[in-house]
């Protein structure tokens, strides 16, 4: 048996990225606000907020790339910035997109940049540029200068950087950002099939069709604050169903639904009778049978019935007061 000491795992809990009371400011404004993010080990995390909600900086401070005004940070379970030479060797992060040379090739690129980490074996250096091409489907233009590379392709060179030594975290900043349709497509499925590798993906998104589509867990940033995480499919859970009921005893009916923990509203006049619309948070609804069968027993005449979930759209723009650009 061994002993699971600090760092030896993926963290205090299963958590690969924990941080308390993170806080940045500048100057009066504060930027990142009280955040405490569990990202557990395994997950593909999707950090969603619109542009401004502090997500960048949150990363920054992840990768100890800027300090934090208050709080802390542990990443691989050790804390940051303290442990910063042991936790970023096994860290692979794309923020900000590397500088390449235009008129070099991306082999080229891989060389110089893998030559200025601190941690990488010369010896292994060509066959782990070739392996990381290989990884993000870059082998055919691995020859190719890189300024005649699309968007997409150097958003994969950069991912490439990232895969240059074996990771356990990947931490993205918003890797599709400028990318066309393809691009968008191609880092979307390289996203995935890393972390069908093992490897946890920590990655930004202002788009929350592409959270929806890839990660398994989100926070949702807004004006700084952490206002909502946890698994997707919790998160869809939380938010909160509305029913809809035509009927001309809408007295009794809403007695009924308050009875039922439900919130009705006032009728709206209708020729068979009135509608009444009632919400309750999806995870403490009855099901809808029972609903009609509590009003039905309590003698209300249901002529028409229905229940909408809020969709996860319509409850990020409730948590964040912002649409989001649900662009695919
Ligand atoms: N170095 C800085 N100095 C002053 N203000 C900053 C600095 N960096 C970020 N900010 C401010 O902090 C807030 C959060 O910015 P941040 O870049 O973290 O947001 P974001 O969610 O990543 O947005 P985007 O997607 O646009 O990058 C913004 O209001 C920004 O103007």
């Amino acid at each position: 048996m061994t002993a699971a000491g600090e760092g030896a795992g993926s963290g205090t809990a299963g958590l690969t990225i924990e941080t308390q009371g993170l806080t940045k400011r500048f100057g009066h404004q504060l930027a990142v606000d009280n955040v405490a993010l569990a990202v557990p080990h395994g997950a593909v995390f999707g950090f969603l907020g619109p542009n401004g909600s502090g997500k960048t900086t949150t990363i920054r401070m992840l990768l100890g790339l800027a300090a934090a005004s208050a709080g802390t940070v542990r990443v691989l379970g050790l804390p940051m910035p303290q442990r910063l030479h042991e936790v970023l060797p096994r860290v692979g992060a794309l923020v900000e997109g590397p500088a390449f040379y235009p008129f070099l090739s991306g082999t080229a690129n891989l060389h110089r940049l893998d030559a200025a980490g601190r941690h990488a074996a010369p010896a292994t250096r060509t066959a782990r540029v070739a392996a990381a091409l290989e990884r993000v489907g870059l082998s055919h233009a691995a020859g190719k200068r890189v300024h005649a590379y699309s968007l997409g392709m150097k958003q994969r060179l950069g991912i490439a950087n990232a895969l240059l030594s074996p990771r356990e975290l990947l931490v993205l900043d918003e890797p599709t950002n400028g990318l066309d349709p393809q691009g968008t497509r191609e880092v979307r499925s390289l996203v995935r099939s890393l972390a069908a590798d093992g490897a946890t993906v920590f990655v930004s998104s202002h788009l929350l069709a592409e959270v929806e589509q890839i990660c398994t867990h989100a926070a949702i940033m807004s004006a700084g604050r952490l206002v909502a995480q946890g698994p997707l499919a919790e998160l869809r859970q939380a938010g909160e169903t509305r029913i809809r009921l035509l009927t001309p005893d809408a007295g009794t009916a809403s007695e009924v639904l308050l009875r039922l923990g439900m919130s009705p509203g006032t009728g709206t006049p209708e020729p068979d009778g009135d509608v009444l619309t009632a919400v309750a948070a999806a995870s403490r609804l009855e099901a809808p049978e029972d609903i009609v069968a509590e009003l039905v027993a309590a003698g209300v005449r249901v002529r028409g019935f229905s229940v909408e979930r809020e969709s996860l759209e319509e409850r990020f723009v409730a948590l964040t007061g912002e649409g989001f650009d649900i662009a695919q």
